[in-house]
């Protein structure tokens, strides 16, 4: 049985991963999931990504925004808003909230978060073994103008910076204003969750679906021993480009880029993974011309239709990862 590993952020991973299950339904999945966007409000550790895979997976995702809970309903967060309890920009319904609240409860009874993720996941049977990153405490946080924020405190300059969570920039600011660096405050300080080496250690393949290259796999990235483990796997490891035709397949992917020093193109995000840990990329069709600087990047790499518009097309993209990691085996 082919065993396959897949780092995955949120929105783009699980979709992936739907038509990756749906192309090598014979396939043991682990996911090894982003935990740096998880925040902690109202008392309760909200875990986007892995509640996003989670329900995309299981079946209990709402399609159109592609995270949190179908037939959601807001009540809680009315109740709460009535009571002057915010923050209100970050949409938590009811259903979801019962996640977070079982989440919290087991947390605070001492089992590890993938000891709660394994429980969790008894319900929602997303086929594939899925993983946090790391037990322990990871937050992305993203530095930005104070002046953008609209709240300068007396005595800061037209030059402050404020870092702020990452949910604060990516939804209640929109990823709308400069950001000057990411960063994934406890990833030096993490250690991989039990099972996450092993997976490495085990896989046949690893892939990078076209999630976001700094706040989702460069966080999973950044937690120690993670990166080094794929190195030394010695098996191929193939990545899908987020991005296409110069700009993001989905989110604001190229303010984070940027932020790190990265063009938004198919290329350069390749050469920001580099050859050291890309074995195989794939770009869109549209970015045809692009592949001769990733081979010469010391990448191999195909152009492929990479929109996935539906689990079809999803499939096919993933059977071309899964082609292309045989082609680089050879
Ligand atoms: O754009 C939004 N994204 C929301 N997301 C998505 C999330 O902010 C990001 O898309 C991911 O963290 C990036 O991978 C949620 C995800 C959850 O699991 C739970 C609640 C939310 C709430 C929002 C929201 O209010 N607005």
């Amino acid at each position: 049985m082919q065993r396959i590993v897949v780092l995955a952020g949120g929105i783009g991973g699980a979709r992936f991963l739907r038509g990756l299950k749906s192309a090598a339904p014979d396939a043991e999945i682990t996911v090894i999931g982003n935990t740096g966007d998880d925040i902690h409000l109202f008392g309760l550790k909200i875990c986007p990504d892995l509640d996003t895979l989670m329900y995309t997976l299981g079946g209990g995702i709402h399609e159109g925004q592609g995270w949190g809970r179908a037939d959601e309903t807001f009540v809680v967060k009315e109740e709460l808003a009535a009571y002057g309890v915010g923050p209100g920009w970050f949409g938590l319904g009811d259903r979801d909230f019962a996640t977070h609240i079982v989440r919290t409860q087991m947390i605070a009874a001492g089992y590890p978060l993938s000891a709660v993720t394994e429980a969790l996941c008894t319900r929602w049977q997303p086929g594939v073994r899925l993983l946090p990153m790391t037990d322990d405490r990871v937050e992305t946080h993203v530095l930005i103008d104070t002046a953008d924020l609209g709240e300068s405190a007396p005595g800061e300059g037209a030059e402050s910076r404020r870092a702020v969570h990452f949910q604060e920039y990516w939804v209640r600011l929109r990823a709308s204003v400069d950001a000057h660096a990411v960063v994934p405050v406890g990833a030096d300080a993490a250690k991989p969750a039990p099972g996450v080496l092993e997976a490495i250690a085990d896989a046949d393949v690893v892939l990078f679906p076209p999630s976001n290259p700094v706040v989702s796999i460069g966080t999973i990235l950044a937690v120690p021993g993670i990166r080094e483990a794929i190195a030394d796997a010695g098996v191929p490891v193939v990545g899908l480009s987020p991005v296409v035709g110069g700009a993001p397949v989905r989110g604001m992917a190229d303010k984070v880029l940027s932020a790190v020093g990265v063009e938004t193109t198919a290329a350069a995000v390749a050469r920001h993974y580099g050859s050291g840990l890309l074995d195989g990329w794939l770009v869109d069709t549209v970015d045809e011309d692009s592949v001769p600087s990733v081979q010469e990047a010391g990448i191999r790499c195909r152009a492929v239709p990479l929109m996935m518009n539906g689990t079809e097309a999803t499939a096919e993209m993933a059977r071309q990862s899964l082609l292309l990691a045989e082609e680089v085996r050879a």
